[in-house]
């Protein structure tokens, strides 16, 4: 099944610099884990954002809300999720292959 996650960051003011870098450390690692196993199937940058665009290819919603709570910045992301179906006039079945 395939989700469209936008997942909002927001730092608290307080943060200092070195904490924001090692949320940045983790949180590249925990998701290069997930792309290289194909749960991820991508992330885009908002324009202008600390925000993303992400889908994910999972079983279902305990396995998608299992990977969103562990990112390390999960406590400071604000995640909205939209479930996908295939279109009919997609020309495409390459997300739905696997
Ligand atoms: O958008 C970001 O920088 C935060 C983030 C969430 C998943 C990821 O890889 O980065």
């Amino acid at each position: 099944m395939l989700f469209l996650a936008r997942m909002d960051v927001i730092f608290p003011e307080s943060m200092d610099s070195a904490t924001k870098a090692d949320f940045q450390v983790r949180e590249k690692e925990y998701s290069g884990n997930l792309q290289r196993q194909g749960i991820m199937k991508g992330i885009w940058r908002v324009v202008g954002e600390y925000a993303n665009y992400s889908i994910f290819d999972v079983d279902g919603h305990d396995e998608l809300h299992e990977i969103l709570s562990g990112f390390p910045m999960f406590p400071y992301m604000d995640v909205k999720v939209t479930p996908l179906a295939k279109h009919p006039n997609a020309t495409s079945d390459d997300f739905f292959a696997g």
